[in-house]
C-alpha cells in the first residue's frame, strides 16, 4: 500500500482532473472520492476520460475521509473551512478553495463574504522560502488559478525592485472550465463559442491573493472569459524602475523551478503548450513605446492553476521530489 489520498469535491473539474493524477501518481492510492449531489454515481457517468477507474462517489463526511494520509479538497468556496476542522490534525489536507489563502479578514469579507477562516501556508513552492515551508506544513492552501499565472509573472520582479509595485496592469484570459461544471447563464456554450468577454472587472477575488502573494500595492485585473476549455493567458505590465533585464530576473528566479519555463527569447506563451501539464511558461520584453515592462504567462487552470499545483504541493508535504507524478509537457495541439 502506498500513500493513502483522498480527493472530496471529485465530481468536478479540479476533482477529476486530481482523480487523473492521481491515477498515474506511482506513490498515491486513491481510498475514496467525495462527491454532494452525485454522491452514489460512478466516477466514470461523470468523468468518462477516467473510463477504468472503478469507484463509485461517496458523500463527503470528515468520516470518509479521515482514513487517508493527505486529503484534497475541491469545494466550492466556503465550504471547506467546516470540513477541514472535522479532521484530525494527522491527515494532511490541501484546499483549492479560497477558505484559507487570504492572510486579511477585511479583504475576504469583501470578496467571498461569509466568516474568516484564517489563512494556512500559501501554496506556491515557486516563491522565496515557500518549498520549505509547503513540506513542513500539515495543511496548505491551493493558489487561485489566476493568481498563479500573475504571481509567478510578477513576483520575482517586484522582489527584485525591477518594477515600481503601485501600478501593475493585467489581462488575462481564461478558459471555461475556470468557472467550474455547474451550469451558469454565462456559459451556456452557443453563447461562450466564437466570443470573447470581460466579467468582474476591477472586482475580481484574486487580486488581494496577488498583491499578498507578490507585494504589489496598486493592481488592475481584468479578467476575460475565453472560448476554450482549459488555460489562461495573462499579460501583466508594470514601470520598470531602473534597467533590469526583466528576463535576467526570471530567469534567476527561476532556475532551480522545474515546471516554470523562461521561453526564449521571440517566443511567446501558448495556452495549448500547457495543456495537460503543470507547467507555467513565460516570456517578458520591455516595451518601446510605453516604457513598460510586459510579461506574459500561460497556465493550464486545471493545471499549475489547480490539481497539478496541489499534488506538487502533496508530494512535498510527503517529503517526495515535488515532480513526482506530474506531468512536465502538454499535449498541443
Ligand atoms: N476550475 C478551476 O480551474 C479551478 C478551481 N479552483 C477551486 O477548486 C474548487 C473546486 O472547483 P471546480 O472543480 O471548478 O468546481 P465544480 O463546480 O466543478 O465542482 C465542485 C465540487 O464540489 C461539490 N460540491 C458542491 N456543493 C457542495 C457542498 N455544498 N458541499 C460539499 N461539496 C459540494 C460538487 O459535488 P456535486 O457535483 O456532486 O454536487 C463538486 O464535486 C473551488 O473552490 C474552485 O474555486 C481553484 C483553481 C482553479
Ligand atoms: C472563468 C472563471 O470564471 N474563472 C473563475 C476562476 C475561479 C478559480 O478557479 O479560482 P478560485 O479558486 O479562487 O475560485 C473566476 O474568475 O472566478
Amino acid at each position: 500500500m502506498g500513500i493513502r489520498v483522498a480527493v472530496a469535491g471529485a465530481s468536478g473539474y479540479a476533482g477529476g482532473e486530481l482523480l487523473r493524477l492521481i491515477a498515474g501518481h506511482p506513490e498515491f492510492d486513491l481510498v475514496a472520492a467525495t462527491a454532494h449531489r452525485q454522491a452514489g454515481a460512478p466516477v466514470t457517468a461523470v468523468h468518462p476520460q477516467l473510463v477504468g477507474l472503478d469507484l463509485t462517489f461517496a458523500a463527503t463526511d470528515p468520516a470518509t475521509l479521515a482514513d487517508a494520509d493527505l486529503v484534497f479538497l475541491a469545494l466550492p468556496h466556503g465550504e471547506s473551512a467546516a470540513l477541514a476542522a472535522e479532521l484530525p490534525e494527522s491527515v494532511r489536507v490541501v484546499d483549492l478553495g479560497a477558505d484559507h489563502r487570504l492572510r486579511d479578514a477585511d479583504a475576504w469579507s469583501r470578496y467571498y463574504g461569509g466568516p474568516h477562516a484564517g489563512a494556512w501556508t500559501y501554496g506556491l513552492p515557486e516563491l522565496p522560502g515557500q518549498r520549505a515551508a509547503i513540506a513542513g506544513a500539515t495543511r496548505v492552501a491551493n493558489t487561485g488559478c489566476y493568481a498563479v499565472a500573475i504571481t509567478l509573472a510578477l513576483a520575482p520582479l517586484i522582489a527584485a525592485g525591477a518594477v515600481a509595485p503601485a501600478d501593475v496592469v493585467v489581462v488575462a484570459a481564461s478558459g471555461t472550465s475556470g468557472a467550474g461544471r455547474a451550469a451558469k447563464a454565462h456559459l451556456l456554450g452557443s453563447e461562450v463559442m466564437g466570443d470573447l468577454s470581460p466579467y468582474k472587472v476591477g472586482a475580481h477575488q484574486h487580486v488581494p491573493e496577488i498583491k499578498q502573494a507578490t507585494g504589489a500595492t496598486g493592481l488592475s485585473l481584468t479578467p476575460v472569459l475565453a472560448p476554450m476549455p482549459r488555460g489562461i493567458l495573462a499579460t501583466v505590465t508594470a514601470v520598470p524602475t531602473g534597467d533590469a533585464d526583466p528576463r535576467a530576473v526570471l530567469a534567476d528566479a527561476y532556475a532551480d523551478a522545474p515546471f516554470v519555463h523562461l521561453l526564449p527569447e521571440g517566443a511567446w506563451p501558448h495556452t495549448a503548450a500547457t495543456a495537460g501539464a503543470n507547467s507555467c511558461h513565460l516570456q517578458a520584453t520591455v516595451d518601446v513605446d510605453s516604457g513598460r515592462v510586459i510579461v506574459v504567462s500561460a497556465i493550464d487552470n486545471l493545471g499549475k492553476g489547480a490539481a497539478g499545483q496541489a499534488v506538487q504541493n502533496a508530494n512535498l508535504m510527503l517529503g517526495l521530489p515535488e515532480t513526482t507524478g506530474l506531468p512536465l509537457f502538454g499535449v498541443a495541439p
